[in-house]
């Protein structure tokens, strides 16, 4: 579990920041709100809507813990009539949750505004399970550490996308074949 606190927030970083780097409108977007709740010398995680949308649908389309598994404690009737037995073990898919493409039109387009609150009104809290559900003890901690993480690093860097496209490397963790690599550009950050 130690090594789950690391890299499943180490995950959910590198690949906002590589859906960012891809998006350079939306990267742009998120920074104009940092740099707006600096100026206003705020400090509120929770005045950064769009930058946590933006990291909500990147923790859809690459979540960091892609598989978890439970076993059966009584037998379990599917609607079609089949029966999972009491003792099997079952592995869940939160990758797959997430590309169903009746739930997520055009799963594999990272689009940011699935997860405004006028469009998410209508979905299943059981739609985007990257925390399982509630599972995780850290899902409030998790989010503002990265959150903190990721407005302070694109007040300081741009990130552009590297010529290589990584590849999906699903294991206990998402990670990406061969490393996730991208550029960062210093910028000028505003003494104000
Ligand atoms: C993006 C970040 C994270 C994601 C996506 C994530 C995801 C998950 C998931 C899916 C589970 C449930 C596993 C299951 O139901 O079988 C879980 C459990 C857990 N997570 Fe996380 N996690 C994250 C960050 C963290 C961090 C930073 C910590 C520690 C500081 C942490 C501590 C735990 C613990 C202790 C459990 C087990 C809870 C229990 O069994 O009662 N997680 N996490």
């Amino acid at each position: 579990m130690h090594g789950h606190c690391q890299d499943t927030t180490a995950s959910g970083l590198s690949w906002v920041l590589y859906n960012l780097a891809r998006h350079p409108e939306y990267q742009e977007h998120c920074w104009q709100e940092v740099q707006k709740l600096l100026k206003d010398h705020e400090d509120d995680l929770a005045q950064l809507p769009f930058l946590t949308m933006s990291f909500k649908e990147s923790l859809r389309l690459h979540p960091p813990a892609p598989v978890i598994s439970r076993r059966c404690t009584q037998d379990i009737v599917l609607p079609d009539g089949r029966v999972i037995p009491k003792g099997v073990v079952c592995l869940i898919s939160i990758f797959e949750t997430h590309h169903n493409p009746t739930v997520w039109p055009n799963p594999e387009v990272y689009d940011p505004f699935r997860f405004d609150p006028e469009n998410s009104k209508e979905r299943s809290p059981l739609a985007f399970i990257t925390f399982s559900a509630e599972n995780c003890i850290a899902q409030a901690f998790a989010m503002a550490e990265m959150k903190v993480v990721l407005a302070l690093t694109l007040l300081c860097f741009r990130v552009c996308p590297d010529h290589t496209e990584p590849c999906r490397k699903p294991e206990v963790i998402m990670y990406a074949e061969g490393g996730l690599w991208l550029w960062v550009e210093p910028l000028s950050v505003d003494p104000q």
